[in-house]
């Protein structure tokens, strides 16, 4: 590959590198250099929906990062997994499909990024869907990313805990992607004919068909290659030996919020006083690099059931052949969903404009955790339910930064997670609210005992210590390379280019000015379809 010219160079095959990918090689004009730091999506696991919970330790497809102690989550240090792999973490993640509030985009728009409001990242969507549910004003059909309604196989606790959620106070929500985003419904998901839909199947398997799109796997980006203030290229460590992939037009970051701060800081743009201490050169001092990292954080409230939930089914081995033949036969079942089955929105006080919080239901409980794996494929000997939430827009803003010059060590992660009042405050009325759905009818019924936190904890200040001790990140993080007109402030500007150089753009979950509410898989998508039309505008002139 070496000395091989091409267009553009994206650096990363995850969410928006592979809808990049296939936007910009679509036309046959442009010749596209895609380097992915991981192996083939072609896993088992990863293609069977409910094979997430083997990914989330497995090095072979997850980058297995873990932050620094955290005072807010109570000293732990947070497991970090993101996909390492075609498709990147929209090949390891659960699969929920949200596209955010509507109000989330008006902000984007609000701090100085047009062409990102509402109304134009809506036309985007609209573009990519094929929506299951069929198309209107709000989904789209015909696209290229399949999105399952999610309407068969759920279990029957769901429309319980929906019943019981309603009863509490939240309406019932059709379609969290539709008019209203507040409510409590069924997950749309990213799965079509009972496999995962990552973004490398709904975007990037195809485009590999054209002659203009090379993929290289197992090729790690260590640097940008600058000429004076101008990107040219890419050197990348392939089968223990180093390369520069040289870019006429562009190169573009999509390594997601970890891994694009990080190479950016390598490769000399970045806060100057660190990169120096590292012995790095300086091309660009910008201290937004890596700050400004926004995450969702989430809990779990657990219950032992009076009825049968999936426990008794994914834990005994015959209940395992069972779901194993139904799926292998007939892609149905368990296997074939996201853990998610249901969820919603709502606000913790009536005042608030618009949800602040985002509710998950699982038809499994999973307190005994086995060494190295997620256990949602053997669950708890009993059985259980678990109820989770997370916040929608978080006031706490962690780092990412250089831990060494080293491109292949990882980067530091400050999460700073939980760490104002704010926060604190909302999870603490959030959890309150959780407990009143579980005493509503016909969920209260049917709960043997809340097991965690456990009816013991009941003041605020247990409350509190509980959240501190076992809130974790729900994997959503963004904004380390965020959007914005002003150097100053942010890392790449409206049309996604990095400020202070030319022929280098970020197009990522990085690249978010703010995190939405709701789950970032979607909008990463969105940011690489909307991204690649930037490019391709801006390659026309
Ligand atoms: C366990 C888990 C569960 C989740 N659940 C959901 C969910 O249910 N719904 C949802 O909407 N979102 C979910 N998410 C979040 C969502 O998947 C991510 O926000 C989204 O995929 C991010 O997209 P991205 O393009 O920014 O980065 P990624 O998809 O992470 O892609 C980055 C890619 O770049 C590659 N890369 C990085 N550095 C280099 C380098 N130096 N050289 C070459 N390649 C490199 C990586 O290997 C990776 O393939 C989940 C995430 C995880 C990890």
């Amino acid at each position: 590959m070496a000395g091989s010219a091409f267009d553009f160079v994206i650096v990363g095959a995850g969410s928006a590198g592979c809808v990049l990918a296939e936007r910009l090689t679509a036309s046959g004009r442009h010749r596209v250099l895609v380097l992915e730091a991981g192996g083939s999506d072609r896993r088992f696991f990863v293609q069977m929906p409910l094979g997430y919970g083997k990914l989330f330790f497995d090095p072979a497809v997850n980058w297995l990062y873990r932050t620094e102690a955290d005072p807010g989550l109570a000293g732990q240090r947070d497991h970090w997994p993101r996909g390492k792999l075609l498709g990147g973490s929209s090949a390891i993640n659960a699969m929920v499909y949200i596209r955010g509030h509507a109000s989330d985009y008006e902000d984007w728009e609000a701090a100085g990024n047009p062409g990102w409001g509402w109304d134009e990242v809506l036309a985007a969507y609209r573009a990519i869907e094929d929506n299951e549910a069929g198309g209107d004003a709000w989904r789209g059909q015909g696209g290229p990313l399949f999105i399952s309604a999610n309407r068969r196989d759920l279990h029957p606790l769901c429309e319980v805990f929906v019943d019981a959620t309603e009863a509490a106070g939240i309406p019932r929500n059709a379609d969290f992607n539709g008019a209203e985003q507040e409510g409590v419904g069924s997950y749309q998901l990213t799965v079509k004919g009972g496999r995962r839909n990552s973004a490398a199947r709904a975007f990037l398997r195809p485009a590999m068909k054209r002659e203009n799109l090379t993929v290289l796997t197992h090729a790690q980006a260590t640097r940008v290659v600058f000429e004076g203030t101008r990107a040219v290229g890419v050197e990348y460590r392939h089968r223990g030996r180093t390369h520069v992939a040289r870019a006429a037009r562009e190169v573009i970051l999509s390594g997601g919020a970890i891994n694009s701060p990080q190479l950016l800081m390598l490769s000399g743009v970045g806060p100057g006083a660190a990169l120096r201490d590292l012995g790095l050169p300086v091309v660009v001092d910008n201290a937004n690099v890596g700050a400004h990292l926004s995450d969702h954080q989430g809990l779990n409230y657990t219950y032992r059931m009076r009825v049968p939930t999936y426990n008794d089914i994914l834990r005994p081995w015959w209940g395992k052949l069972a779901v194993g033949m139904r799926y292998l036969l007939t892609g149905r079942g368990p296997l074939s969903l996201s853990i998610n089955h249901g969820g919603g929105f709502f606000r913790t006080s009536p005042d608030l404009p618009r949800p602040n919080m985002q509710l998950y239901m699982q038809a499994i409980s999973t307190l005994i955790p086995r060494e190295g794996e997620r256990p949602v494929l053997t669950p708890d000997p009993f059985p259980g339910l678990s109820l989770g939430l997370s916040n929608c827009r978080p006031t706490s803003r962690g780092r990412i930064s250089l831990a060494s010059a080293d491109p292949f060590a990882h980067p530091r992660i400050e999460a700073n997670a939980l760490s104002t009042e704010h926060d604190i405050a909302e999870m603490l009325a959030a959890v309150k609210f959780l407990r009143r759905i579980a005493a509503c009818e016909p969920l209260a019924p049917l709960i043997d005992e809340e097991l965690r936190p456990g009816p013991a904890v009941v003041t605020d200040d247990d409350l509190i210590a509980d959240i501190r001790a076992r809130s974790g990140t729900v994997f959503h993080p963004s904004c380390t390379c965020r959007m914005g007109p002003d150097p100053a402030t942010a890392v790449v500007g409206p049309d996604l280019r990095v400020h202070g150089v030319a022929g280098l753009r970020v197009c990522d979950a990085s690249a978010f000015p703010s995190l939405i509410g709701g789950n970032t898989n979607a909008p990463a998508m969105m940011m690489g379809w909307k991204g690649a039309g930037l490019i391709l505008r801006d390659t026309a002139n």
